[in-house]
């Protein structure tokens, strides 16, 4: 009996099927990539982390290293800065310098000269830091200065990627940042506001959520008994009563960065106006007694906000006048006293609102 179809009619019939099935396919992966509102960000984290770690890697090995690593790997490695575009210095930091004096024996010395401390496991680089103490006060800034002047990658750990529904598999994500740092060690893992992420376990804790945090804690301790491993989990929190205990246990070296005292307060106003045109009536010692409970950061926007008004003063003054006269920088004047105070008593009437601040005595302006 004949066939109903001919040889080349079955073969037409493959091709066509299978090209539908192609172009079926595409057609949903691609719909599906463009459902997924995460897509652009995932693109563009990977092009990042691509950019970094060839910059990371003065050898020329780069392509190499980026094709080790696996997608979760290199969705961290979008996190990672290298040490040559942290800005911050030791010098940029002022009024702490004991606190900085400590931090460098007891964290970055062990990383730069490993072979002094080789002969001991009690002298290592502990795997786990803890800067703690008010909001504003120069957690971050420690901590970038410290992986800057320690020469390591640096990881500005976001974690609600890893808690983030859109990026789904968060134990994955977890394990990546470790392995991630072993493989570009020596590296420090900065993680602010740890609390929220590792506060102490309770029993309404999200299944999803205990889970990660017990993952993390054992990936924890892999980097603890491995001693070749040179790899750091840098904490900051203004809450440290809200962490996990097994957390602390994990975080031996402990910094308390306080709110600054009279002193410290005159030496942070002194670096922020140090290169600013300050006017010859400027007491900065008495700025620094005026502002207690003030922190670094607050007190950096005190000195902003009064370097504006002599801008607004100077707008104000020549509002009249035609552009093509003036020539703007050389007329501002510098800043001055009122001006320093005028912004304190806003700064201070604001956070006395907001109860971050007990009430003072206002100071009257000339
Ligand atoms: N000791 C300091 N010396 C110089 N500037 C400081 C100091 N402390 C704070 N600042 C200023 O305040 C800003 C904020 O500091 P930083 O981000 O380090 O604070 P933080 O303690 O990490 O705050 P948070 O807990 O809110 O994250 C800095 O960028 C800097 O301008």
């Amino acid at each position: 009996m004949q066939s109903a179809f001919s040889k080349n009619e079955v073969i037409g019939l493959v091709v066509r099927l299978t090209l539908v099935s192609a172009v079926a396919f595409l057609s949903i992966k691609w719909i599906m990539n463009q459902v997924d509102p995460t897509n652009k960000s995932k693109k563009k984290a990977r092009q990042r982390a691509e950019e970094q770690l060839k910059r990371l890697t003065s050898t020329g090995n780069a392509p190499l290293i980026i094709e080790k690593l696996n997608d979760y790997e290199m969705m961290i490695a979008a996190h990672l800065v290298h040490p040559q575009d942290i800005k911050v210095t030791w010098s940029s930091i002022a009024g702490l310098e004991s606190l900085i004096q400590e931090l460098r024996e007891t964290v970055i010395l062990p990383i730069q000269r490993k072979e002094l401390f080789a002969d001991s496991q009690l002298t290592t680089a502990p795997k786990g830091v803890l800067l703690h103490g008010p909001p504003g006060c120069g957690k971050t800034l420690i901590a970038k200065a410290t992986a800057r002047e320690a020469g390591t990658r640096f990881i500005n750990l976001d974690v609600s990627i890893l808690t983030d529904k859109w990026y789904g598999e968060s134990q994955k994500l977890a394990a990546a940042v470790f392995t991630l740092a072993v493989k570009i060690q020596p590296c420090i893992i900065f993680i602010d506001e740890i609390d929220s992420f590792l506060r102490s376990r309770t029993s309404s804790d999200h299944e999803a959520t205990a889970m990660m945090k017990a993952q993390f804690m054992s990936l924890w301790d892999g980097l603890i008994t491995d001693s070749n491993c040179t790899v750091i989990i840098m904490g900051a929190t203004n809450r440290p009563q809200d962490l996990d205990k097994a957390i602390l246990r994990r975080m031996p070296a402990t910094f308390h960065v306080p709110m600054p005292n009279t002193a410290q307060r005159r030496q942070i106003v002194g670096l922020i106006l140090e290169n600013e045109p300050v006017g010859p009536d400027v007491n900065m010692e008495a700025i620094a007694k005026l502002t207690e409970g003030f922190s670094g950061s607050d007190l950096r926007e005190l000195c902003r906000n009064a370097s504006l008004y002599r801008v607004r003063d100077y707008l104000r003054n020549h509002i009249e006048e035609s552009e093509e006269d003036e020539v703007y920088h050389d007329a501002l004047r510098p800043i001055s006293m009122e001006d320093l105070k005028f912004s304190f008593n806003k700064m201070r009437e604001g956070k006395v609102q907001c109860g971050s601040l007990q009430l003072q005595t206002r100071i009257d302006l000339d």
